[in-house]
């Protein structure tokens, strides 16, 4: 009889979605499945010396744990929650078409107050890289946290008196949520990564990589790798004030990239163009070209505050 594979996920309606793709994509093919939930923190002490990689992947360690001991064979992450460096052992068995990719401002009433400047709103997001933006543009505006998975943050935004709150819009079209009140951030330049989904397995598991390179999107995996280059050439960590976004068009990549400090006072951003072909490098050189020009002092900054 054939093997099952086993597709691990997190236990959050979004995590569950994600790997609900992974599951029909290899269905369709003909495997034999099974979803097999993790809890984020459960029995991990037991294993933890299993895991190599230090303080990244907060999101990513429980599955990861589960991967190396076998318990699972594949694991389901947002790719903008994994760091740059995957544990030793673990390699990427395929890197799904990209959903939406930017970011959305769920409001309460209406959007007036954004173009009235002596108004100062009250704008939530744990994320540093939101907040970093959201005061570059609107340096008079109070930023406020906002934990939790996508639902528990909207139902905190309705109970509490803020103007707004941001979100990933792949996260929220995922569960299903679709808010009349809500503007999508074109001027937000999102995480690297961000809306696409990957899944990973251990490096000697000739079957599920076989099993999931069907589904590898090729320009999604080209432009994440270039974002994703960018990251870890500039800082290496998940959860920085860096964006970047890549995308293609008639065989050009075409990448954007930005380093912003906490406060939303200090930034550099740049852009590159290139043919698909040629593209591979073009992220690692953009950092490159921001570290030279002082980006160095941002990383700093950012490195000491955690
Ligand atoms: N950090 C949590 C997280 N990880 C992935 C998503 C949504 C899906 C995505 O951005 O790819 C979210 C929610 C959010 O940022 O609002």
């Amino acid at each position: 009889m054939e093997k099952v594979i086993r597709i691990g996920t997190r236990e959050s309606q979004l995590a569950l979605w994600q790997a609900h793709q992974v599951n029909n994509l290899l269905t369709a093919q003909g495997y034999r499945t099974e979803l097999v939930p993790i809890k984020s923190e459960g029995d991990i002490d037991l294993v933890t010396p299993l895991y190599e990689i230090g303080v990244q992947g907060i999101f990513t360690k429980s599955l990861d744990i589960a991967l190396l001991n076998g318990r699972i064979d594949i694991a389901v992450h947002s790719y903008k929650d994994v760091p740059t460096q995957l544990p030793q052992q673990i390699v990427t068995a395929a890197i799904l078409e990209r959903g939406p990719v930017k970011d959305l401002l769920v409001y309460k009433t209406n959007t007036d107050f954004l173009e009235q400047p002596d108004y100062i709103a009250n704008i939530a997001t744990s994320s540093v890289r939101r907040k970093a933006q959201w005061l570059r543009k609107y340096p008079q505006h109070q930023l406020h946290n906002l934990r939790g998975n996508v639902n528990t943050r909207l139902q905190k935004l309705a109970a509490e008196n803020w103007d707004g709150a941001i979100f990933a819009a792949a996260g929220l079209e995922r569960i299903n949520v679709r808010p009349e009140t809500s503007v999508e951030l074109d001027w937000m330049l999102p995480a690297p990564a961000q809306g696409a989904v990957v899944a990973v397995c251990r490096e000697d598991d000739a079957f599920c990589l076989n099993a999931c390179a069907p589904f590898n999107h090729a320009p999604t995996a080209l432009t994440t790798k270039v974002e994703r280059e960018f990251l870890r050439t500039l800082m290496g960590g998940c959860t920085t004030p860096i964006s970047a976004y890549a995308h293609i068009q008639d065989d050009t990549v075409f990448f954007e990239g930005e380093i912003c400090s906490l406060d939303g006072t200090k930034f550099f951003s740049t852009s590159r163009q290139s043919a698909t072909g040629n593209a591979t490098n073009i992220g690692k050189d953009a950092a490159e070209e921001l570290l030279a020009k002082g980006a160095a002092e941002i990383v700093a900054q950012i490195r000491n505050v955690k």
